[in-house]
């Protein structure tokens, strides 16, 4: 049996850093094993230009602590008055990697977000005509949709339209939960990729609702029943190209977790890449890790994959902490429910 993995440093595709002092608690949970990430840009309130962008860029980079390296690949957050021109100066400058796409209602922060895709049509045209990646997160907010049905919903409704009217756009399904998501992807061209997170891999909505809820395996889009799991667990192990890792680390501090009304999220940062290793070895796929986590990314994105690498060791469970301070109070970190023996070495 293999006991050390060595892989290409990852990148996390689709990752929430928030700000102040959540930002500098999360950011070198990251930063610790991932190069890059691509920084979602659901702020309060949201990184809508070039300006707030460029801005929030700075912040990140000043948080960073002393001797970490980390590149935050920086998006736009688009709303029904994004100005083409900003997205493609923006674009041009090299400031921003792709800009994000959230449904007004969708999940966390998105209030500011897309009602009436019509008005968007100019900016998508600009974004197909230069190249640019729109990231999607992919659900429909009508009421009357059914929860677990949003992403598959979406897909007919909203992205396969959207697609037809702009050939050429390129697009990355995020945090796909479906086994429709998987099969649109595989069916479609080299302009749509899909990112798969880290806890969708190992939760389906038993381990959500059976035996009383964990708010803490609460997110959005919600974890699907167990054959959509399975769909996804596939498609990441497969090393198909167009499915790449986008962990949506997203922390909310556990008095919003474990509330009348919680928030949505899962924390994985600090545990990504030992959970990540586990389940492909139960898959007979850690020769696929490298492509899932490392690859498949910037190859999607035009990036070269990073030259420096980590090595992954197999041995007595890993530790690591169930909370960590966020600034303004404890933050858990997503427990797979069973134990680890992948350590990324210091
Ligand atoms: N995934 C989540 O459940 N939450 C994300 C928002 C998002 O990515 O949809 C967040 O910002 O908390
Ligand atoms: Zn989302
Ligand atoms: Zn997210």
């Amino acid at each position: 049996m293999t006991q050390s993995l060595t892989l290409r440093r990852p990148d996390d595709w689709h990752l929430h850093l928030r700000d102040g002092a959540m930002l500098k608690a999360v950011l070198p949970e990251s930063a610790r094993h991932f190069a890059r990430a691509i920084i979602m840009p659901n702020l309060v309130p949201p990184v809508v230009t070039s300006a707030d962008a460029a801005a929030y860029r700075d912040r990140i980079m000043a948080a960073l602590p002393e001797g970490m390296a980390f590149r935050p690949l920086m998006t736009l957050y688009l709303t029904e008055e994004t100005d083409p021109a900003d997205v493609r100066a923006a674009h041009a400058s090299g400031l921003i990697t792709a800009v994000k796409l959230y449904p007004a209602g969708a999940t966390t922060n998105s209030a500011s977000g897309v009602r009436d895709f019509e008005k968007i049509r100019g900016v998508l045209d600009c974004m197909a005509e230069i190249g640019l990646p729109l990231c999607t997160h992919g659900e429909v907010t009508a009421p009357e949709v059914d929860i677990f049905d949003r992403e598959a919903v979406f897909i007919d409704k909203v992205l396969d339209p959207i697609r037809r009217a702009h050939p050429g756009l390129r697009v990355v399904m995020e945090h796909i939960t479906t086994s429709d998501a998987v099969d649109y992807v595989t069916d479609a061209d080299e302009n749509l990729g899909a990112t798969i997170t880290t806890h969708h891999l190992v939760i389906n909505r038993n381990h959500l609702l059976v035996g009383g809820i964990r708010p803490h395996y609460y997110c959005l889009p919600v974890a699907k029943r167990a054959t959509h799991q399975r769909a996804l667990v596939k498609a990441a192990t497969s090393g198909a190209a167009r499915f790449f890792l986008g962990t949506d680390s997203a922390p909310h501090v556990d008095a919003l977790k474990e509330h009348a009304c919680g928030c949505a999220g899962c924390f994985t940062a600090t545990n990504t890449m030992s959970v990540l290793a586990e389940v492909f070895e139960r898959e007979n796929a850690l020769d696929r890790l490298e492509a899932f986590t490392s690859l498949n990314g910037p190859a999607y994105y035009f990036l070269a994959p990073n030259e420096e690498t980590i090595t992954l060791t197999r041995g007595d469970p890993v530790t690591y902490p169930a909370k960590i301070e966020g600034g303004d109070g404890p933050v858990t970190v997503f427990d797979p429910g069973f134990p680890l023996h992948w350590r990324v070495d210091a």
